[in-house]
């Protein structure tokens, strides 16, 4: 395998050179023997961000590939007492040893498992599960390998089923009914963590988002994992429930139950999504401390994007309501000059941007005062 040299962090590593590679003069990072992704760099800087405050003492990079990921938590965010670095394929960890070696990384150790298998052989603080498409099928074995109330990250790029694009995949993978509603960026983060909750629960454990987001083509979630028959009833009874859109008026809001509900504001049957996770999608401690320390991380290559992205973040995580998309609402409501998000913002007063939509905007003010203030400032 031809290999190139790259730089990404603080960190080169050796990757397949796309060139040798290319089909009809395009590139596709799962073309090669060894899968890496430049355009993921921004999902490990965030990594490498959250790994630096939560220091555990045992990383496992569960489909590590070339290792980029948990050499860079190694070298940029902690040196951890143990590194274990995993994929199944073999030609991916001969490259992860040499990856390893080059960025002086004495005591690594490297495992060429499938990952479910080697899930229930060890156990770790810091679980990493960054996977082609779903998550789904290594929920159980991270959640059940981690110890001492330790965190699972997770990146799920299946976002047509999510998103309700593909609802019958929605089903299958995730249990839940779906249908492409005007919030579905963030409605299908909030499925993905009803799905991991509902696995955890099976094992008397359960899990609280401890920061999520949505980029590009994907959701990067980190979760605490806690034990306990108690807890994981208690999240279930809280934070799981539907959500409601109604097709005509543009309302929506959580729902209790997967049944017929007409819309209070205009008679219409809502669209009923779910179970979906409904409380909070990150821990607002940890969202300050990320916000204390990110500019430590000044030399990475995306460090302007992550000031972008965790400003929005800070404003929108105190608002409780899923984030109206405004330009689906307007055209709902058959408004055709839409206000600039700025003014509607201004006449709610206590309201916010949101990362999920360029025309996202979120607050916890009732639906009329929103339509107000799309209407009248036209
Ligand atoms: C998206 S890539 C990982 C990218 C890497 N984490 C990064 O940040 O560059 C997914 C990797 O998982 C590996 N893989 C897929 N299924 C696996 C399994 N069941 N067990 C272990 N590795 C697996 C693939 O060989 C591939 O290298
Ligand atoms: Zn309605």
């Amino acid at each position: 395998m031809k290999l190139k040299e790259v730089t990404e962090g603080k960190v080169r590593i050796f990757v397949p050179d796309p060139k040798e590679y290319m089909i009809e003069g395009k590139f596709d990072p799962s073309w090669a023997p060894v899968f890496y992704n430049p355009k993921m760099t921004f999902n490990r800087d965030l990594s490498v961000i959250v790994v630096s405050l939560l220091k555990p003492k045992i990383i496992l990079d569960a489909l590590s590939a070339t290792g980029i990921r948990g050499i860079r938590y190694y070298v940029e965010s902690w040196k951890s007492e143990q590194l274990i670095l995993n994929d199944k394929n073999s030609t991916a960890t001969s490259l992860i040893q040499i990856n390893v070696k080059n960025n002086g990384i004495e005591n690594a150790k490297i495992y060429n498992k499938d990952a479910n298998v080697l899930l229930y052989e060890i156990k770790s603080e810091y679980i990493d599960i960054d996977p082609f498409g779903s998550p789904v099928p290594f929920i159980l074995s991270s959640i059940n390998a981690t110890i001492r109330n330790g965190i699972v990250a997770f990146t799920a790029t299946d976002l047509s089923p999510l998103e309700g694009s593909s609802r019958t995949s929605c089903r299958r993978k995730y249990d839940a009914i779906n249908y492409k509603l005007s919030s579905s960026k963030e409605l299908g983060l909030r499925i993905l963590i009803g799905k991991i909750i509902r696995e955890a629960a099976m094992l008397e454990k359960t899990v609280y988002p401890l920061f999520s987001f949505y980029a590009d083509y994907y959701y990067r979630l980190f979760v605490r994992v806690e034990s306990g028959a108690r807890k994981a009833d208690e999240n279930i009874n809280k934070n799981l429930k539907y959500f409601g859109e109604c097709p005509r008026c543009g309302f929506q809001t959580f729902v209790d139950e997967n049944c017929k509900i007409k819309c209070p504001i205009c008679g219409e049957n809502f669209i009923i999504i779910g179970p979906l996770y409904i409380g909070p999608l990150h821990n607002m401690e940890f969202l300050k401390r990320m916000i204390d320390i990110y500019n430590n991380f000044n030399y990475l290559s995306s460090f302007n994007r992550i000031q972008k992205l965790l400003n929005v973040i800070e404003k929108e995580a105190k608002y409780k309501s899923v984030f109206y998309n405004i330009s689906k609402l307007a055209s709902k409501l058959k408004v055709s000059a839409i206000p600039p998000i700025d003014s509607i913002l201004e006449c709610l007063g206590d309201a916010s941007k949101s990362h999920f939509a360029p025309t996202g905007i979120r607050t916890d003010k009732g639906y009329e005062e929103i339509i107000r203030c799309v209407k009248n400032l036209r």
